[in-house]
């Protein structure tokens, strides 16, 4: 059942990738390099205008590069469309199928792949009956029959925009298990942006955290927390030297900051390691920090694997 044999270990792979919506727009994004591992779960990360939804339609073979490359589970965007599934802001269902007819189209469109009972279970659990008609749903009623269209065809690769947004919080929790265990059983690939930090240090492994169309962290949540400290004590940022220094705060006589550790840290600081949400939110709020990509993200000396 599982198609990891025939999948790459690389996911994505973005070269120099850039995206202008027009010729005097600012790029949404600008010069992007990073491979994403097949088989994890990512956060993908960052402010509004980040460019989170335009690498996300890039991936999906919706928009077209202004510049660079991006492959897709080995391939160019767009090609393998039955093993990617993309679910945008905007969910096209047609308004006058039933429930019951819109999974049988996914199930026309995608003959080989189709997991009815999967995408059954996924519009069960949301206490919708099949009969029932699109234009009679609720927003987040939607966004659950979109979630069984997609993910009935048994994706390789899911590419997720926000898409628990307009689901109430019990929905989105439940929905998300349902989605995360089984992504996790089939060994499938996951990108999801989202802004809810506390819900995806719950699910994801992996993250990309974007700003001003550039990626500013990437790799295993786990590496990116242990490549960082948080330390508190007396001193200047200046004193931190010759660790890079994130983000640093007053704090009583001294200060606290976020640090990219170069060797072991002087005793005199207290440390400890941050959280997911500490660690974004200082990158958030200090644009300029260097990124970091951890080996396994980063395009240079990886070799892929075909
Ligand atoms: N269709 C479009 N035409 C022109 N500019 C666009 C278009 N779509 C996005 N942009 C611009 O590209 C940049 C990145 O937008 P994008 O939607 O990718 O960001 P995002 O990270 O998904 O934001 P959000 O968190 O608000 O959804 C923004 O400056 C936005 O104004």
């Amino acid at each position: 059942m599982s198609s990891t044999s025939t999948t790459p270990a690389v996911a994505l792979e973005a070269t120099g990738l850039g995206k202008r919506y027009g010729r005097k727009a600012a790029p949404a994004l600008d010069d992007c390099s990073f491979r994403l591992p097949a088989g994890r779960i990512s956060a993908l990360v960052g402010p509004n205008g980040a460019g989170k939804s335009t690498l996300l339609a890039l991936a999906a073979g919706l928009l077209h590069p202004t510049a660079g490359t991006l492959r897709v589970l080995g391939a160019a965007p767009g090609e393998l469309r039955d093993r990617v599934a993309y679910l945008g802001q905007n969910k096209p269902l047609y308004p006058q199928l039933t429930i019951a007819d819109t999974l049988r189209m996914g199930a026309e469109l995608n003959p080989s792949r189709w997991d009815a009972a999967y995408a059954a279970r996924i519009v069960e659990e949301g206490a919708l009956h099949p009969g029932q008609k699109i234009r009679g749903l609720s927003g987040g009623q939607r966004t659950r029959v979109a979630l069984a269209l997609a993910l009935g065809k048994r994706p390789a690769l899911m590419l997720l925009d926000e898409p628990m947004a307009d689901l109430d919080p019990l929905a989105r929790h439940d929905l998300m298990g349902t989605l995360m265990a089984d992504a996790a059983e089939h060994g499938t690939t996951v990108l999801m942006s989202s802004h809810i930090v506390s819900e995806l240090a719950d699910v994801c492994d992996h993250l990309l955290l974007l700003g001003g169309g550039r990626i500013r962290l990437g790799g295993g949540i786990d590496d990116l927390l242990a490549a960082h400290t948080l330390v508190t004590g007396r001193g200047t940022a200046a004193d931190l030297a010759p660790h890079t220094v994130v983000e640093s705060r007053p704090a009583g006589r001294g200060l606290t900051a976020l640090i990219r550790r170069e060797g072991p840290v002087d005793p005199a600081w207290q440390t400890e390691e941050p959280s997911l949400e500490e660690l974004l939110l200082a990158h958030l709020r200090s644009p300029d920090a260097p990124a970091l990509l951890t080996p396994a993200t980063t395009t240079a000396p990886l070799a892929v694997q075909a």
